[in-house]
């Protein structure tokens, strides 16, 4: 508390005389709090009249940028006196290097706890997503064996989990083609998304973790009572300033009562995954620990709405570009028509499969910016030889959305393909121009010591929901651009809304 104020108060004078407080030879140039008569959409903050428009504050840093040359044409600050700096990146070179230097070391970054305080107030301080240092460092080694690629690609374990993960799918898109029939009509109109969500919840609860629960309490109370948490979350981490949990407040009205409903279903949900541990069910069987049930509860909780989320997004984008490009989903087709059994060798072997979902979260990256803060004074070295300094306490957002559809980064140039175009074809290019894995990232499932635990499930759910999917149905999207919401993850604003036709 004492050490935040002398850092304020020491840098005031600086931010007073509107001194950038940044160094090196990608100097970051200044973003306007205010901005008239400029054009900009929005202030480079968010506000409760804002905040549900994240992706367009982000943009707000890089307005006119295309009249710079220098590092500001790629990396803006935003200073107000008496509060730490901003520093909004989409340059992927000082993504990497702050990415690779985020963890547990001293002089490291930390991950900005600011943009998740709702998150915490929903699921806990102590989560891997939220803590920093030596509890994050704990939580990330008790994680590590059950969702690590050893145990899940494990031969015997992965057969296990494919079948059961295959078996929930198969029988969910069963229920589609059955609509469809009974229809009568060659094709259905339907929004997938909210069939995408209840099919990755079940399997995370039902597969994965163990627990019995019926596909109708799935899809009609838990899917919608989280999908109103995370909302919640949202707005809580801009509106809520007291910081007071929501069931610590009277139910005055009716909104409130419903939010307070929502979070009991999802303590109902955690119980429910915390039973299955007891009896040694799904995954629980390698989880060699003796921590009690509530010491596990909050990251629980974090890994239930923050994998639905994460997973349902990666989905939703990968059908919502496939239905608008028929070429691309005919290849997937010819790799998929015939796979029954989706082991690593089968899923390596679909190569075109991986292009597109590699090339899915380069374009529309479900989590598009990842927040970090700077523990000490800091020097950033990118791979490419440049240097930033990065003053203690600076609120750093890796703006991984602009970063990916950069044509400076991601273009025809570098990529063979226009930045903002989805062409799976992009990755054969790079990978015959020679370039290696490491040189081109687009921080999907992020990169370095804070890489996502779930990467490896949620990739193999992924793959399966698409790839079976595509096996028994045609899409088309009946509209050609697809447009853009965000919230704790992006996702398609029209719920990816596809023609269904079957195969
Ligand atoms: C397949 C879709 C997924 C995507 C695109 C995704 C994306 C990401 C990204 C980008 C990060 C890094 C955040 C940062 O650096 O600040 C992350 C971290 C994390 N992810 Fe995922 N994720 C996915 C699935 C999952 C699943 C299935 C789980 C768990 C069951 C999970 C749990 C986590 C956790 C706990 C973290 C925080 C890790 C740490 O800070 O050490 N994710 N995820």
């Amino acid at each position: 508390m004492f050490a935040n104020l002398v850092r304020c108060l020491t840098r005031l004078p600086g931010q007073l005389l509107g001194r950038n407080p940044f160094r090196g030879d990608c100097l970051p140039s200044r973003v306007k709090l205010i901005h008239f008569g400029s054009g900009r959409g929005t202030f480079p903050f968010p506000h409760p009249w804002n905040y549900d428009r994240p992706i367009e504050i982000l943009e707000s840093y890089f307005w006119n940028s295309e009249n710079e040359t220098g590092g500001g044409q790629h990396n803006r600050f935003l200073d107000v006196p008496g509060f730490a700096p901003i520093l909004v990146t989409r340059d992927p070179q000082i993504i990497r290097a702050i990415t690779t230097e985020t963890g547990d070391k001293p002089g490291q970054f930390d991950r900005d706890t600011l943009p998740s305080t709702g998150i915490a107030r929903a699921t806990g301080n102590d989560t891997l997503l939220y803590s920093n240092g030596a509890i994050w460092k704990s939580q990330r080694k008790l994680a590590a064996s059950p969702f690590g690629k050893t145990t899940l690609f494990q031969p015997e374990m992965f057969h296990e989990f494919a079948e059961t993960f295959r078996h929930t799918v198969l029988k969910r898109l069963e229920v589609l083609r059955q609509h469809l029939l009974s229809s009568g009509e060659k094709s259905v109109r339907i929004p997938l998304e909210p069939e995408i969500k209840a099919v990755m919840l079940e399997m995370l609860t039902n597969s994965f973790f163990g627990t019995t629960l019926s596909y109708d309490e799935i899809r009609n109370c838990y899917v919608p009572g989280l999908e109103r948490v995370i909302e919640h979350i949202v707005g809580d981490t801009v509106k809520n300033k007291l910081g007071i949990p929501v069931w610590k407040l009277p139910s005055l009205t009716r909104g409130m009562a419903q939010t307070k409903r929502d979070f009991a279903c999802f303590e109902a949900l955690t119980d429910h995954v915390l039973a299955a541990r007891n009896e040694g069910k799904g995954l629980w069987k390698q989880f060699k620990s003796d921590v009690p049930n509530e010491a596990l509860r909050s990251n629980l909780k974090v890994f239930l709405a923050g994998a639905l989320e994460a997973t349902t997004s990666y989905a939703s984008w990968a059908v919502a570009h496939l239905a608008r490009h028929p070429a691309a989903q005919e290849k997937v087709w010819e790799e998929v028509k015939s796979l029954e059994d989706y082991s690593p060798e089968h899923l390596d072997a679909a190569k075109y499969l991986g292009r597109v979902l590699d090339e899915t979260l380069r374009l529309t990256p479900s989590l598009y910016f990842l927040p970090r803060q700077a523990t000490v004074d800091t020097w950033v070295d990118t791979a490419d030889g440049r240097k930033m300094f990065i003053p203690q306490g600076t609120h750093v957002l890796l703006d991984v959305w602009h970063a990916n559809r950069h044509e400076d980064h991601w273009g025809t140039a570098v990529a063979g393909y226009p930045a903002v175009d989805f062409a799976p074809e992009r990755w054969e290019h790079l990978a015959a121009a020679g370039r290696a894995s490491k040189d081109v990232l687009h921080f999907g499932f992020g990169h370095g010591p804070r890489v996502c635990p779930g990467k490896h499930l949620g990739q193999l759910e992924v793959a399966l929901v698409v790839g079976a999917l595509l096996k028994m149905f045609r899409l088309r999207s009946p509209v050609a651009e697809y447009r853009v919401k965000a919230g704790v993850s992006t996702k398609p604003l029209d719920g990816t809304l596809v023609d269904l036709e079957l195969r």
